[in-house]
């Protein structure tokens, strides 16, 4: 099966990132994701990830660095998902694909119910604000 491209955000707000949790009727539903989206044909990676989060959440962000990717193989096919530290200005509060949004700390996001393939995006950013 094919491998789909995802892109992700992990946006900062202060030391805060934004987690989302996706719909009940979605994919995944019910569990907690890096806002973002599949890549269209034609789009860089970038230009991807600025136009989810303007469509699902609304929100502005600059793209500060490319940070981690990794392949997830879900029961109905696999994913690449690749993210992106980002900072925002202003903190969202609403989005046409999730039920709830939390800003967590870096050091809480393993007690949330995050999607299998966000885990080792999760462990990697603590690695790297720790301490
Ligand atoms: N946006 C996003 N999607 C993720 C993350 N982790 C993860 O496994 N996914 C999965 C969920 C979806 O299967 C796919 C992204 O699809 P999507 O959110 O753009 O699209 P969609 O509603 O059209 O997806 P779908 O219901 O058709 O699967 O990647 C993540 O951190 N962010």
């Amino acid at each position: 099966m094919d491998l789909i491209t995802v892109v992700c955000g992990i946006i900062f707000k202060d030391d805060l990132v934004l987690i989302c949790r996706r719909k009940a009727e979605k994919s995944l539903g019910g569990y907690w994701e890096f806002p973002g989206g599949k890549v269209e044909d034609g789009e860089s990676d970038e230009e991807s990830l600025l136009r989810e989060l303007i469509e699902e959440l609304n929100l502005k962000v600059k793209i500060k660095q490319h940070f981690f990717d990794t392949v997830h193989q879900y029961d109905n096919g696999a994913i690449e998902l690749i993210s992106f530290i980002c900072e925002s200005e202003n903190i969202t509060s609403e989005s046409t694909d999730h039920d709830q949004l939390a800003w967590v700390k870096v050091s809480d996001l393993l007690g949330w119910k995050l999607a299998p393939a966000d885990i080792p995006i999760a462990k990697e950013l603590i690695e790297k604000f720790k301490g």
